[in-house]
């Protein structure tokens, strides 16, 4: 019998990738606010991506959304569990939480993987918050401890972080392929090259020194003023 693998509290075990996501087929099913959701993050990612959109009911703003990009078929109808086929990722997005085990069962059984909204425990996979500057992408996980968190960590990095960044990972390819040497030369030119980037070993910015301050104190602080309150209501 194989020993369970050891994992501490406060460690996130989840696996990052970044995934040529027009490579596969998505199979969105529910068209209200969530699916609108899900699948304005396909699209700010991956806009073409083959997306199947399957609902009782799909909403004007998913269908704005949705016109502009030829790879999304949207079908007004009950999800039936032959829309698996010829899938690789399905995303359930309804409100009937019945439904979504039923998907999700079913998807398994088929080898496809599954993000249920609202419900960790059935995804195989969960979405990130992104910060996108050019070809630079950073994803964002809290292991679903508090996307909010991860919403605001986003936004502080779309403000710290220089729009330059773009132009320096440009600049870096081709002085990449300009670079003559073995292995370990390139890396050494290429890190003596953007040495700078970091600002140095005792470098601490606005922004780090503000979330240090506020998690080491006045987060919980707020937050038990918040929660007395709330339960005053
Ligand atoms: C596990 C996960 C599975 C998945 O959805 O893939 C999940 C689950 C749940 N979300 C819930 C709520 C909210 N989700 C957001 C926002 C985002 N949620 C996203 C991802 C994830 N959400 C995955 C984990 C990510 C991680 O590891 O952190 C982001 C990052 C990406 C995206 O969705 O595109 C996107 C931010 C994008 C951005 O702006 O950068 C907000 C904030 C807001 O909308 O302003 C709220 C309300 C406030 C709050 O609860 O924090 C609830 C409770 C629902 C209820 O109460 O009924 C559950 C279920 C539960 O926790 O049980
Ligand atoms: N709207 C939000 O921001 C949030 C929603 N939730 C929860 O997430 C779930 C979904 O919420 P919304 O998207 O707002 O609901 P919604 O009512 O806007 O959309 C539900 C969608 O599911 C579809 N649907 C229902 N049964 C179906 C079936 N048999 N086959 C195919 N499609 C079907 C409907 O046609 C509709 O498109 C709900 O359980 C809600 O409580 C939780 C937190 C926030």
């Amino acid at each position: 019998m194989s020993s369970p693998t050891p994992t501490p509290a406060g460690f996130n075990p989840l696996f990052p990738v970044f995934l040529k996501l027009e490579q596969f087929r998505v199979l969105l099913v529910g068209g209200g606010n969530v699916g609108l959701e899900k699948l304005t993050a396909i699209l700010r990612s991956s806009p073409a991506t083959a997306v199947t959109v399957v609902a009782t009911w799909i909403s004007p703003a998913l269908r704005t959304l949705a016109a502009p990009y030829p790879r999304i078929r949207l079908h007004e109808r009950p999800f039936q569990e032959t829309d698996l086929e010829n899938h690789d990722f399905v995303f359930a997005a309804t409100d009937d939480p019945v439904l979504h085990r039923r998907i999700k069962a079913a998807a398994t059984a088929r080898g496809l993987l599954t993000n249920v909204a609202d419900t960790p425990a059935e995804c195989d996979f969960y979405l990130s918050s992104v910060v996108q500057k050019g070809d630079l992408k950073i994803a964002i996980s809290t292991n679903g401890k508090s996307p909010t968190v991860a919403k605001r960590l986003r936004a502080m990095l779309e403000e710290t972080l220089p729009d330059e960044l773009d132009t320096v990972l440009q600049q870096m390819t081709v002085i990449r392929g300009q670079i003559r040497g073995d292995f370990a030369a390139k890396v050494k030119s290429l890190n003596a090259v953007t040495a700078e980037l970091t600002g140095g070993p005792a470098y601490e910015s606005p922004a780090t020194r503000r979330w240090r301050r506020v998690a080491t104190g006045s987060l919980l602080a707020l937050g038990a003023v918040v929660a007395v309150a709330w339960r005053k209501r």
